[in-house]
């Protein structure tokens, strides 16, 4: 957590509320299922597919963040419960997979949106910091994906999955264990997508900028600062923004697409700089001319 444990993001009466370009009837009838649902994006997430009319099931590590969330969808009279998931445990995601298709005869739709990763010099990555990262976000993604499938194979009807990843295309100083894990991911996505599409199943990644969220809080002020430079709009994105490109994914207006990467950076992917780890001096190359 930064120094001043400072707030990032959306609230919940600003996602009840935030306008939408998606009908409310969207997703009837339907299942959804979010890990890391009550974190930054998978709360909008929630919040969105809620209130296409979606039954949410949000998953995360922590309890009282999972309570919190609920609460306020149900208050807000919408269907949805949580459920404590590590998605780095095969097993749980297993056994949380069976105790949801129980509970709710189907699932529809599958984000993973659990992730993260911490700013530092690859050189200086210690092998348990390397694996927290590869286990969350390639594994993990991974175990949810394949018992999701095999749910939807064994039931005999498709469904689709919409994995949150990092813009790949060029190196992000600071972060190269997690551009290794998403890099897996999108390229597992796009595997699946073709041995996957006889069974009916899509699957997309959607790779968000700098997206302001409670995750923020693992880099320093300094970093964050530099956030909305990082692209031609000059201004960071909402969890919002990138909810809405999961509702575009999962509702029928997605579905023609599949193995695709949705970026939504603000253009950052084709031009600005990204340092979560602060500029170095041999980069500076304006101070040298
Ligand atoms: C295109 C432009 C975009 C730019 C924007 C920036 C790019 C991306 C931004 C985001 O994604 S923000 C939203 C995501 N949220 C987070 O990243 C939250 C913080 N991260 C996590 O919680 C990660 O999931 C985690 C770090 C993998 C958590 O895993 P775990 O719970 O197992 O962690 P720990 O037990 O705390 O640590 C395990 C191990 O990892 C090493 N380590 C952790 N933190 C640091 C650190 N700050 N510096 C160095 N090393 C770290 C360390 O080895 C830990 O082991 P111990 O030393 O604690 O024994
Ligand atoms: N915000 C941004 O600028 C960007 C975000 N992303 C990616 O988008 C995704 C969502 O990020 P964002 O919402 O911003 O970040 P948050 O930190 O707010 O949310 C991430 C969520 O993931 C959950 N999580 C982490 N590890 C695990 C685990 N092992 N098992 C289950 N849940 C876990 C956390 O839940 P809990 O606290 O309960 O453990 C947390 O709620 C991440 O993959 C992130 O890296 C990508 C690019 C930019």
């Amino acid at each position: 957590m930064a120094e001043d444990g400072q707030r990032f993001g959306l609230s919940d009466a600003e996602l009840a509320a935030h306008r939408t370009v998606f009908a409310g009837d969207a997703m009837e009838g339907q299942v959804a299922v979010i890990s890391g649902g009550a974190g930054g994006i998978g709360r909008a997430v929630a919040w969105l597919y809620a209130r296409m009319g979606a039954r949410v099931v949000v998953t995360g590590r922590k309890q009282e963040k999972l309570d919190a969330l609920v609460a306020a969808l149900t208050e807000a009279g919408h269907a949805a419960r949580g459920e404590v998931l590590d998605v780095r445990s095969r097993e749980s995601v297993d056994a949380f997979w069976t105790r949801v298709w129980e509970a709710e005869g189907r699932v529809d739709t599958l984000v993973n949106s659990a992730g993260g990763q911490f700013p530092q010099a690859a050189i200086d990555f210690s092998p348990k910091g390397w694996d927290a990262v590869i286990n969350t976000n390639l594994n993990g993604t991974w175990h949810m994906m394949q018992a999701a499938a095999q749910r939807w194979r064994d039931a005999g009807k498709g469904g689709n999955i919409v994995n949150i990843v990092v813009v790949t295309t060029h190196g992000l100083y600071g972060v190269a264990h997690t551009i290794a894990a998403r890099s897996g991911v999108i390229g597992l996505s796009k595997s699946v997508a073709v041995e996957w599409a006889p069974l009916g199943i899509r699957v997309n990644c959607v790779a968000p900028g700098a997206i302001e969220t409670e995750g923020w809080n693992v880099y320093t002020e300094a970093a964050r600062a530099t956030y909305p430079k990082t692209n031609p709009m000059m201004r960071v994105g909402s969890a919002w923004d990138i909810a809405e490109a999961c509702g575009y994914l999962a509702a029928p207006s997605g579905g023609y697409v599949t193995g695709e990467v949705l970026t939504v950076d603000g253009g950052g992917q084709h031009w600005g700089e990204t340092w979560t780890t602060g500029k170095p001096d041999y980069f500076r190359t304006e101070d040298k001319a």
